[in-house]
């Protein structure tokens, strides 16, 4: 049973977010849906182009419809385009691109797949508001899920699957069975280069001139950039734009997300021993919302028995040494030239870099500029960690307990993902922490990279079955 209200957020940078229980009805979300985005309904849904020159009336506008499943949320994007001398036409500003984002994630059904349905449903509500009904059927919907579903078991990950499929087949948007996938942490690396360097006007130039991607999601962290190195196949895609083959090296580490990686420290100290365990991670007088191991009967309070009780305490240099310590598990199992973190290659970083999701986060968090982020994110943690939990509560009043809690693990994680273990040097200007990118400020989220790959007669190798034109799938 899902226990957590379905909370709407309007993206892009909408003020507010809507929490509903699952049994309020459709109708309050589309009213809250439509009035809030009225000017941009009446600019999307209709066939009237805002441009530079006015306002003319497009009657060859294009749609399609990407959910990005993630582990932390589930994101509808849309899209609308068009066609000029025969090549697709983007435009990823607010006029045309819209998203919403609702929570739990899919992989949070997986007691109950079935729930899963109600979610889509609202997504796919909220798509169709936007979407002239005459299109539909011609329109694409896709939904794409990453590392929360690839944690979970073939099985239950079809059966959550299968729920979706069966809302989107009735949905009136042209869809196929094979459109709802878990999709591999290799491709999500590379849809987010895509969008980045799309953004950044790189893609289709110079490969050695485009930026990487260093990404902290939820439950997998991702590594893509062009390396002039020997990259193992397993570790190697090739992508065609335009008239230019990009070889590069995209690898995901699931697992390595801050939610699991976090919640795996968690689990390391508790079985660390008996007795009281400090988590250097978690600031001081911090009690998980979970339920408590005290609290539970049976089998728990038993297993409570064999493990150590966790005691918050934050220190930002323990946090540190102990996540670089679980990023480097494995290391000595290194089968390449070199491993970075675990037992995984990585080659040596190459050009410039933009650090996206949690990286952005915490690095806001803690209003760190630009120039030498990394290394000024030391003290402002240092601090952070050290402070009392109900002294943060008072400081930072409006940020979400279950974001204000992780920034000493996200921050110690960071430094000793990007730093410690990838050889990021603490004031390298090479990379930067970024949600937007480019001239026109575009997001970066990977599923604008995996919309570009599937209208922009490019060629991707999905693992060496390379497919013309976008074949996602
Ligand atoms: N502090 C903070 N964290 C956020 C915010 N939005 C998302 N997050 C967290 O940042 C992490 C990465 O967010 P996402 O990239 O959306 O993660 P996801 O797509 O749900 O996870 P994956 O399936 O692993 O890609 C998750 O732990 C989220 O809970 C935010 O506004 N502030
Ligand atoms: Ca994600």
């Amino acid at each position: 049973m899902v226990e957590d209200p379905l909370m709407v957020q309007i993206l892009p940078d909408q003020p507010s977010s809507y929490t509903f229980s699952k049994t309020k009805s459709k109708s309050i979300l589309l009213l809250i849906i439509t009035t809030t985005l009225g000017l941009l309904f009446v600019v999307f849904y209709s066939n009237i182009e805002l441009s530079s020159s006015g306002w003319n009336v497009k009657s060859s506008f294009r749609y399609s419809v990407i959910i990005d499943a993630g582990s932390s949320g589930t994101r509808v994007h849309l899209f609308r385009y068009w066609i000029e001398s025969g090549k697709p036409v983007f435009d990823f500003g607010e006029v045309n691109y819209l998203s919403l984002k609702l929570t739990p994630g899919l992989s949070a059904y997986a007691d109950n797949p079935v729930e899963a349905n109600t979610m889509v449903a609202h997504l796919v509500d909220f798509a169709k508001i936007f979407i002239p009904v005459g299109v539909l059927k011609v329109t694409d919907i896709r939904l794409m899920a990453t590392a929360g579903m690839r944690l979970l078991n073939e099985t239950v990950q079809q059966q959550i699957l299968e729920v979706t499929r069966k809302v989107l087949r009735s949905s009136g948007f042209m869809f196929r069975d094979e459109w709802a996938s878990v999709i591999s942490g290799s491709d999500e690396g590379i849809y987010a280069w895509v969008i980045a360097n799309y953004a950044l006007g790189s893609l289709g130039g110079d490969p050695f001139q485009t930026t990487g991607i260093v990404e902290l999601g939820g439950a997998s962290a991702q590594v893509t950039f062009v390396s002039s190195e020997f990259v193992p196949p397993e570790f190697s895609r090739t992508i065609s734009y335009g008239n230019v083959a990009y070889k590069i090296y995209s690898h995901s580490f699931l697992h390595y997300g801050q939610d699991t990686a976090q919640e795996d420290l968690y689990k390391s100290l508790q079985n660390s021993g008996k007795g009281t365990v400090i988590d250097p991670c978690t600031p001081k007088g911090y009690t998980a919302g979970k339920k408590s191991l005290n609290d539970s009967f049976g089998i728990l309070a038993e297993e409570s028995r064999l493990t150590a009780t966790v005691q918050a305490a934050g220190n930002f240099s323990q946090c540190r040494s102990l996540t670089f310590a679980m990023l480097q598990k494995g290391k000595e199992n290194c089968p390449y030239k070199h491993c970075s973190i675990g037992s995984t290659f990585t080659p040596n970083l190459q050009g410039k870099f933009l650090a996206k999701e949690q990286f952005y986060h915490t690095s806001k968090f803690f209003e760190l500029e630009e120039k030498a982020w990394l290394s000024k994110m030391i003290p402002a943690a240092k601090s952070f960690c050290g402070e009392e939990w109900s002294k943060l509560k008072e400081k930072y009043p409006t940020i979400k307990d279950r974001y204000l809690h992780g920034y000493c693990f996200s921050s110690a994680y960071i430094v000793s993902m990007l730093h410690d273990s990838l050889g990021f040097a603490l004031d390298d200007e090479r990379i930067k922490f970024a949600e937007k990118a480019g001239a026109k400020n575009t997001p970066l989220d990977w599923a604008l990279g995996a919309f570009i790959l599937n209208n922009a007669k490019a060629r991707y190798d999905y693992g060496g079955k390379s497919r013309k034109n976008l074949g996602f799938f």
